[in-house]
């Protein structure tokens, strides 16, 4: 049996004293892809980064393809795609620097790069369509082509995983149906996603499952589809009707 790539019990994060996240169940199964929605500050951004071992939780438990989060070593099967603000902070570093630093967890020893590392960041750099733009300074790039780059790197490491925050804010229509034909073609070879979204444009029709957050808890977890129109309860495994937050149901979140 294939494992499952993500299975979060629980979660509960204290950030400064405040419950951000207060025993929130996720999981992303095997091949599928699943976008994490719900208002400004619910807690998507702490919880994607709580199911990868980057914020640590109060309570609960995280597996990563059947492993716990504590005992994870196989780092290389996990691609994450920060929020753009946290992806180019302090990175003064090239197209191509960004991609190979993809390769590191594939690396036993701090030896240099091998013809397979170079083949990889070719490969993963040309799929993302940024071929002529490898010498360039992540820095001078659009918002979209950061992305690209940064979901180069994660193709660099041949990640099984795709966890990624809000790869669409700031990216044009053109980028982002560049983007969706991307992530379609990973899913298609077998990738599993798990996606931060405040719209979901053009990758909507990808989406297998939304999961919404409201205040740090899971308000709904079902079909997309099932969002808009009067009746979703059917869909809600957390008992009664799920509490959208203001808009979802409407036409303004979605594109
Ligand atoms: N390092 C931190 N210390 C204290 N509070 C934090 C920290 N990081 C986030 N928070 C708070 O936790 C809550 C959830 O934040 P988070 O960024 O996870 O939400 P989000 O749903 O991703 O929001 P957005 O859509 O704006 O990115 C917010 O109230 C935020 O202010």
């Amino acid at each position: 049996m294939t494992e499952q790539p993500l299975a979060v019990r629980g979660m509960t994060v204290t950030l400064d004293g405040r419950p951000v996240l207060r025993q929130v169940d996720l999981d992303v199964f095997a091949g599928e892809f699943v976008t994490l929605l719900g208002p400004n500050g619910s807690g998507k951004s702490t919880l994607v980064r709580a199911a990868i071992g980057l914020v640590p939780m109060a309570s609960g438990t995280v597996e990563l393809f059947g492993t716990r989060l504590e005992h994870f070593k196989d780092r290389a099967r996990l691609g994450y795609v920060p929020q753009r603000s946290r992806a180019v902070a302090g990175v003064p570093a090239t197209v191509q620097e960004v991609v190979m630093s993809g390769r590191l967890a594939h690396r036993r020893f701090f030896g240099g790069r091998t013809k397979a590392d170079v083949r990889a960041v070719d490969a993963a750099i040309s799929r993302v369509g940024m071929a002529t733009r490898t010498r360039s300074a992540l820095s001078e790039l659009s918002g979209g082509q950061q992305q690209r780059v940064m979901i180069a790197r994660a193709l660099a490491s041949e990640a099984e995983l795709l966890v990624m925050d809000e790869p669409t804010a700031g990216v044009d229509h053109d980028n982002q149906e560049s983007l969706a034909e991307l992530l379609g073609g990973l899913v298609h070879d077998g990738a599993s996603v798990l996606l931060v979204a405040h719209e979901l444009g053009p990758l909507r029709p990808l989406i297998d499952r939304a999961v919404v957050l409201q205040d740090g808890t899971v308000a709904y977890d079902g079909p997309v589809d099932s969002l808009i129109g009067e009746d979703h309860a059917h869909v809600h495994p957390h008992g009664g009707r799920p509490h959208l937050p203001e808009g979802l149901g409407g036409e303004g979140i979605w594109r």
